[in-house]
């Protein structure tokens, strides 16, 4: 093919959005435009405040919109028009039917690939960015192929699973570690890895664009997320043998992350990992280990899930043991509720499971985030497990807590300092940075006593809140005399 002129990108989400625009940015000869079947979603990438928060995404947006980057709803327009098609829709943990609870669920690829096949009058390229299960591309091939009026129009499959994190996707996306495209070990596969690599070359250094074959490149990712969200798992599992022990989960992560072969990047133990991937993708895994047959590498990494689990549930037991094994009637603080700093988005954040945890013991809960809206808060409390990545499906399975339940016992506060007033403990939820700055004197002279800190995040001055008279749980430090079992 020669130089791809046009791309479009199917799926203008937290992926979509922010690698289209890092495209146009650096590709000024391209002209990039991103569909979504969401309205409300696109006339947001259109308006001055984009649908999600990304600390540098605007400026990148604002530099290229209306000259060589659109938002349209009109998918069946772009994607005809389209060199490459990028496809990065949702794809999320099987709600019902085989596999539900462990396998992805592709009918919002398969739909994309249906669309593709049938407005195409001209050969493509279409490029998985969506995280899909290794042979993914096997069956889209067929979709397509099989769906497409016209015999001369070929389409060409790439994979190329992104890596960006939420929080820092532009620096991400500016100087990624690696660039990877799997494509069909053919002629025409080469050239389309290399039509590809053309266009992330304006950017990217040729030394990490790495080309693989296409199951390789799928598998990767899977493979990716699983020992990322394993390590945490880990030092996590070691957070507890420390508070056990009396070590501290810091000194130890520092001393392992000097190791060159360890290194010392996803050691902070914290309250559980969240987000919209690793979770889904490790199910995913698991789903694919066992319809293979490999039981025992299945069962490998579906305890990395399960640690993370028991950490949330850990972190609840010790917030209701310390304080004197009942939480009922007692208002408590949740500081941060998205699932990381530097982001609105609270898909799989632990503190959904923290808060439900505590609102089973009859807590009153007082939230406060500074980037997470009262109604998202609202609607993830009282939305069953899956649902938040499932936007086109109707309601319908079952709650954990009814709405009812959750405006009973659950309020929102812009202002972290209402938050906290009067209440017995905060628990911080997410690490944002303005915690850090929060006047724990005036916080101290407003609640409840005894009060209490416990530091999900591990961000806090735990000695100087313990010099004001706060009691202090320290996740995976050693345990104050007041917290100690007898
Ligand atoms: N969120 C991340 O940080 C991240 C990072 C790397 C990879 N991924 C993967 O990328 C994919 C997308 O993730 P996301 O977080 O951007 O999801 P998202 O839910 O934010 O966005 C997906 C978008 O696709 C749209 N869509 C679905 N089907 C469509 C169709 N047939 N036609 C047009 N639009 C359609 C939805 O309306 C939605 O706006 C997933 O597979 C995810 O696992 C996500
Ligand atoms: O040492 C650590 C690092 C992270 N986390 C938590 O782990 C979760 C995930 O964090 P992070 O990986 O930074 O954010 P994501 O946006 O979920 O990014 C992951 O998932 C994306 C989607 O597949 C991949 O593209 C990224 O490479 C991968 O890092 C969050 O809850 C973090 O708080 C920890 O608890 N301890």
């Amino acid at each position: 093919m020669a130089k791809p002129t046009r791309i479009c990108c199917i799926g203008a989400g937290y992926v979509g959005g922010p690698t289209m625009a890092m495209i146009a940015l650096k590709c000024p000869e391209i002209i990039v435009t991103v569909v979504d079947l969401n309205e409300s979603r696109i006339n947001a990438w259109n308006s001055e405040t984009l649908p999600i928060y990304e600390p540098g995404l605007f400026e990148v947006v604002k530099a290229c919109r209306g000259k060589n980057l659109f938002f349209s709803t009109d998918c069946r327009y772009h994607v005809a028009q389209a060199d490459i098609v990028f496809v990065s829709v949702n794809t999320p943990t099987k709600m019902s039917g085989v596999g539900a609870g462990k396998a992805a669920d592709l009918a919002y690829w398969e739909g994309a690939a249906r669309m593709i096949a049938s407005v195409s009058t001209s050969s493509k390229i279409i490029v998985e960015k969506s995280t899909v299960p290794v042979k993914t591309a096997e069956a889209i091939g067929k979709v397509l192929r099989r769906n497409c009026p016209h015999p001369d129009v070929q389409f060409e499959i790439l994979s190329n699973p992104e890596f960006l994190a939420e929080g820092t996707a532009i620096q991400d996306l500016t100087n990624p570690d690696r660039v990877l495209i799997g494509g069909k070990e053919t002629e025409s596969g080469r050239a389309a890895v290399a039509a590809l690599a053309s266009v992330y070359a304006h950017w990217v250094p040729a030394e990490r664009i790495l080309c693989a074959n296409l199951w390789s490149a799928e598998l990767s990712k899977l493979t990716a997320n699983a020992m990322l969200a394993q390590r945490i798992s880990s030092v996590n599992s070691i957070s507890a043998l420390c508070e056990a022990t009396g070590a501290d989960v810091q000194q130890v992560a520092h001393a392992l992350g000097t190791d060159s072969r360890i290194g010392p990047k996803f050691l902070n133990a914290s309250v559980g990992f969240g987000g919209s991937c690793f979770q889904k993708d490790i199910l995913n895994l698991v789903y694919i280990c066992e319809s293979v047959g490999l039981k025992r590498v299945a069962d490998y990494w579906h305890s990395v899930i399960q640690i993370n689990d028991y950490q949330k549930h850990r972190f609840v037991e010790m917030v209701i043991g310390s304080m004197f094994n009942t939480v009922s009637g007692k208002k408590i603080a949740i500081l941060g509720f998205a699932f990381k700093k530097d982001t609105g988005d609270t898909r799989e954040t632990p503190a959904i499971d923290v808060c439900h945890g505590l609102i089973a013991d009859d807590a009153r809960l007082s939230i406060y985030d500074p980037q997470v809206q009262q109604d998202q808060i609202f609607r993830d409390l009282s939305m069953p497990k899956f649902q938040w990545d499932h936007p086109m499906l109707p309601n319908g399975a079952q709650v954990p807590f009814s709405s009812r339940e959750i405006d009973r016992t659950v309020s929102v506060s812009s202002d972290p300092y209402k938050a906290c007033a009067g209440s017995h403990a905060l628990c911080v939820m997410t690490e944002w940075d303005e915690f850090k700055a929060l006047d724990f004197d005036r916080i101290f002279a407003s609640m409840s006593k005894p009060a209490f800190v416990f530091d999900g995040r591990n961000i806090l001055d735990h000695e100087r809140l313990r010099s004001i008279g706060f009691i202090v749980y320290a996740l995976g430090k050693p345990l104050e005399p007041f917290l100690q079992k007898q």
